[in-house]
């Protein structure tokens, strides 16, 4: 089984959140969803819920598979899920991120995203 590296879609009065990396020099200002790699003996949904405390220091509610998995180049898999604020009005930090914000559908498909989260544009369109 590939390691499944989880992404948030954390999705709230209509507007997705997004963050823009920082590091590596690479992909340094590109946007992202919040997530990282599953650890070992970890579900996906606390994966998510570890992740969103790690990066945005807010705790989420996790839902439904977002689009299909997305195959990344070093051999792993993106898998979204969908989620929202436990507390909705708790705002999230980019404690390791360049940059956070909340944007709309059009905004949405004009990110200049890291290309796997490309695939999933249509899926993420589908949520805001
Ligand atoms: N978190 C996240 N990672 C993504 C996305 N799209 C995408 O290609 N990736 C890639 C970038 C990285 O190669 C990998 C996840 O890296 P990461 O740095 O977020 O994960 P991590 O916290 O577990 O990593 P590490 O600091 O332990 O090395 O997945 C996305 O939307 N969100």
């Amino acid at each position: 089984m590939a390691t499944v590296v989880v992404g948030a879609a954390v999705v709230r009065d209509g507007c997705l959140l997004v963050q823009q990396r920082a590091f590596p020099v690479e992909v340094a200002g590109r946007w992202e969803l919040p997530g990282g790699r599953v650890e070992p003996g970890e579900s996906d949904v606390d994966a998510v819920r570890r992740e969103c405390v790690e990066e945005l220091g807010v705790d989420v509610v996790v839902g439904g598979r977002v689009g299909a998995d997305v195959p990344l180049p070093n051999g792993m898999v993106l898998r979204v899920y969908s989620a929202t604020l436990r507390e909705t009005g708790a705002e999230p930090r980019a404690v390791e991120h360049r940059a956070l914000r909340w944007v709309s559908a059009a905004e949405v498909s004009e990110l200049d995203w890291l290309p796997a989260d490309r695939a999933l544009v249509p899926a993420l369109l589908a949520l805001v």
